[in-house]
């Protein structure tokens, strides 16, 4: 068997953590080519005297000094954004996990696109940001793109062999409903970031998180959905399932639907992601059928969770506005994060950005940064004007 070289982009973060464990227990299948971090280079530093990479890259050269102070081997070290691109694209590499958390990682996994690389997605952003562009890229360099959000990898196991969607009448995204499933309006006012990072059933990075809880990933998953299989919003249930043991399911028109289950534990579609279409051990403990008791659904509450809503309504618009809702949900993200709005201000803040911005015609990646930049800027000022 040949080893497969691994980049892993945003190797420090709670996906890039998780893969190399799964990479750490197949040294004669994986190697790590390259690593990258953004601001935690105690971890960055740890990886690369354990995984040994040819290079590692760092946003500054204040980080590019910090990391070969506390390093005890020798590594190429990149600085920049260039760099993630270029190691994403690098004619060494076979598997790319995209890990890097919101629009910042677009860059690079749009990079390993168009190189032709097999590319394990967990950076949802990129498809919401940019998903035509991403496709366009997608069919035209044959690279086999396997997303490891744990529903869609679900998605895609209950999808026919074909990928012939003519017996398909429907997919069913399941979501835990987060932290402040069952709040009422009234309780989502007070609640603090501790509370909102505090996910019910995975341990995840703080943005994606606070997306959770306010329904806003299951919007962007809702896109990156209809992206990846060439679907509408109306081909998509959403079901809130609390336990997140059934990852997502197809509904076919003969009355079947087949589920994807298994413990929430992201090293499983990383798994299946590296080996397709072979099944290697992820380190994932086998499902409990005892924990099966207790599943239940219910449908999302689009009134106190308008994330939801306006996702369907910037993906429907289409052109530049899922961009415009992403790069506003980041930046409201953020200052919740840091107490300057109140969780329930982050739909209202995407909102008056999405509509206070006109939707014009994807045409170019430069054109999606410069949107990216003018609704981050709106954003900031409307949250200014709040606090
Ligand atoms: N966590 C999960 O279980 C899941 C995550 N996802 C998606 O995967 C992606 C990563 O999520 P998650 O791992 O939770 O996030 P984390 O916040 O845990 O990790 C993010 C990673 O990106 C790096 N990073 C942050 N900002 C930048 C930047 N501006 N430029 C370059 N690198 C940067 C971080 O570096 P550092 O830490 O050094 O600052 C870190 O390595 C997101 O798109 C998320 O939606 C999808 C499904 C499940
Ligand atoms: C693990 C994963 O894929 C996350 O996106 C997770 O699904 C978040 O759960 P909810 O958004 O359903 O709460
Ligand atoms: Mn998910």
């Amino acid at each position: 068997m040949k080893v497969q070289h691994v980049a892993v982009l945003g190797a420090t973060g709670s996906i890039g953590q998780n893969s190399l464990d799964v990479i750490a227990s197949h040294p004669d299948r994986y190697r790590v080519h390259s690593l990258s971090g953004f601001s935690n280079m105690a971890l960055l530093a740890r990886e690369v005297d354990r995984f040994k990479p040819r290079v590692a890259v760092v946003p500054t050269q204040k980080a590019e000094q910090e990391l070969k102070r506390l390093l005890s081997c020798s590594v190429d070290v990149l600085v920049g954004e260039q760099a993630l691109v270029d190691i994403a694209s690098h004619s060494d590499v076979d598997i790319v996990i995209a890990a890097i958390v919101g629009a910042a990682g677009l860059r690079s996994s749009l990079a390993a696109a168009k190189a032709g690389k097999r590319l394990l997605l967990a950076n949802k952003e990129s498809l919401v940001v940019a998903g035509s562009l991403f496709m366009d890229e997608v069919k035209r360099s044959g690279t086999e793109l396997l997303p490891i959000d744990s529903e869609h990898n679900a998605i895609l196991q209950c999808l026919p062999v074909s990928q012939q969607l003519s017996s398909v009448k429907s997919i069913l995204l399941t979501a835990s409903g987060g932290p402040f499933r069952e709040f009422t309006q009234q309780q989502l006012e007070a609640v603090t970031p501790a509370q909102a990072i505090a996910h019910p059933n995975w341990p995840m990075g703080r943005k994606i998180s606070v997306d959770s809880a306010s329904l806003m990933n299951k919007g962007l998953e809702l896109i990156e959905a209809c992206w990846l299989f060439d679907v509408q919003p109306s081909d998509i249930e959403v079901v809130v399932h609390p336990q997140s043991v059934i990852h997502s399911m197809v509904r076919y028109l003969d009355g079947s639907v087949i589920a994807q289950l298994g413990a929430p534990d992201m090293r499983t579609p990383i798994a299946y992601g590296l080996a397709y279409p072979e099944r290697i051990h992820s380190g994932s403990d086998d499902l409990s059928f005892d924990a099966l008791l207790n599943l239940t659904f219910d449908r999302p509450d689009e009134q106190r969770f308008p994330c939801l809503r306006l996702a369907k309504e910037a993906f429907s618009v289409g052109g530049t506005l899922p961009a415009v809702l992403n790069a506003a949900n980041e930046v409201a993200v953020a200052a919740f994060l840091e107490k300057k709005i109140s969780f329930v201000q982050i739909p209202v803040i995407n909102e008056e950005t999405m509509h206070q911005m006109i939707s014009t015609r994807v045409e170019s990646l430069d054109q999606l940064i410069e949107v990216d930049a003018e609704a981050r800027q709106l954003a900031a000022e409307l949250i200014g004007v709040r606090s």
